[in-house]
């Protein structure tokens, strides 16, 4: 396989031999819904059912607005909080930003940077994508920074190119070593709410190339699989060896749907 974005060493071991030192996480992006009373639900939900998800580590993102409501509901339980996207500036005149000191002053571990969404319809180029992981990590978050090629990218064989260079722009920024604290999520666009869900082969494919593009630090981080992850799917998906875990859509929406995939993986 190329190494289109020469990143770093190539990793030389073998990521099932890691295995056992990457925790599976599973994270929840509930996008732009929810209500203070769905939410209320939600949370309900998820906690009084969460017996035999107990070995996995999770967060929630819910919007902006309702993270204090989510940061009171969680307190004190194994799931962590998390936002949907940060300001790449620490304070100032920025209207309508939030900064990762803030985020953190509310109780979030992780924040999502550079998810498709915002890439395409809120215009954050690879560079505002790097300068928001690089804000995230200042303040003490954990960036998980989302990549993946669009349906066009994959039939045109550019799948690994597309992932590379979005990798390749934010270890420009920020170095290779930042990665020791940082989560990396692959969304094929094409796969992301449309219910078609990567293959288990393709998912494998850009994972394991994810993995050798950070070098050593590859058999460390944890890799995410994103788009369309389902209870039906989740299993054979966490049975790959380099998918550490997934970031949920709409199925972090229902209670016993995101139960069942953090069991899944537990
Ligand atoms: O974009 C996603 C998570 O960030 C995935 O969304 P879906 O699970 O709804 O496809």
């Amino acid at each position: 396989m190329p190494n289109f974005a020469n990143i770093g060493a190539r990793f030389k071991g073998d990521p099932l031999s890691e295995r056992h030192s990457r925790q599976r996480l599973v994270v929840g992006n509930w996008k732009m819904n929810g209500s203070l009373a769905e939410n209320a639900s939600l949370l309900n939900g998820i906690t009084a059912h969460w017996q035999g998800a107990e070995g996995v580590e999770t967060a929630l993102c819910p919007p902006y607005v309702y993270l204090s409501q989510a940061a009171e509901a969680l307190s004190g339980g194994p799931i962590k909080l998390g936002a949907q996207t940060v300001s790449e500036y620490s304070n100032g005149a920025y209207t309508g930003e939030v900064s990762g000191a803030m985020l953190a002053d509310l109780g979030c571990r992780y924040v999502i940077v550079g998810h498709n969404e915002r890439r395409r319809m809120q215009g954050e180029t690879s560079d505002r994508v790097a300068e928001k992981f690089h804000a995230a990590q200042q303040a003490g978050l954990t960036p998980i920074l989302c990549v993946g090629e669009s349906e066009q990218e994959r039939d045109a064989g550019m799948a690994l190119e597309t992932i590379g260079h979005q990798l390749l722009v934010v270890v420009k920024r920020v170095g290779l070593e930042a990665f020791a604290r940082a989560v990396v999520a692959y969304e094929p666009v094409w796969a992301v709410g449309t219910g078609k869900t990567a293959s288990p082969e393709q998912a494998e494919e850009v994972h394991r190339f994810i993995r050798a593009e950070l070098g050593e630090l590859g058999a460390r981080t944890q890799i995410l699989y994103g788009g369309s992850v389902k209870p039906g799917n989740a299993e054979q998906l966490f049975a790959l060896p380099d998918i550490d875990g997934a970031l949920l859509g709409g199925a972090s929406l229902n209670a016993d749907d995101f139960v069942a995939i953090c069991r899944a993986a537990a």
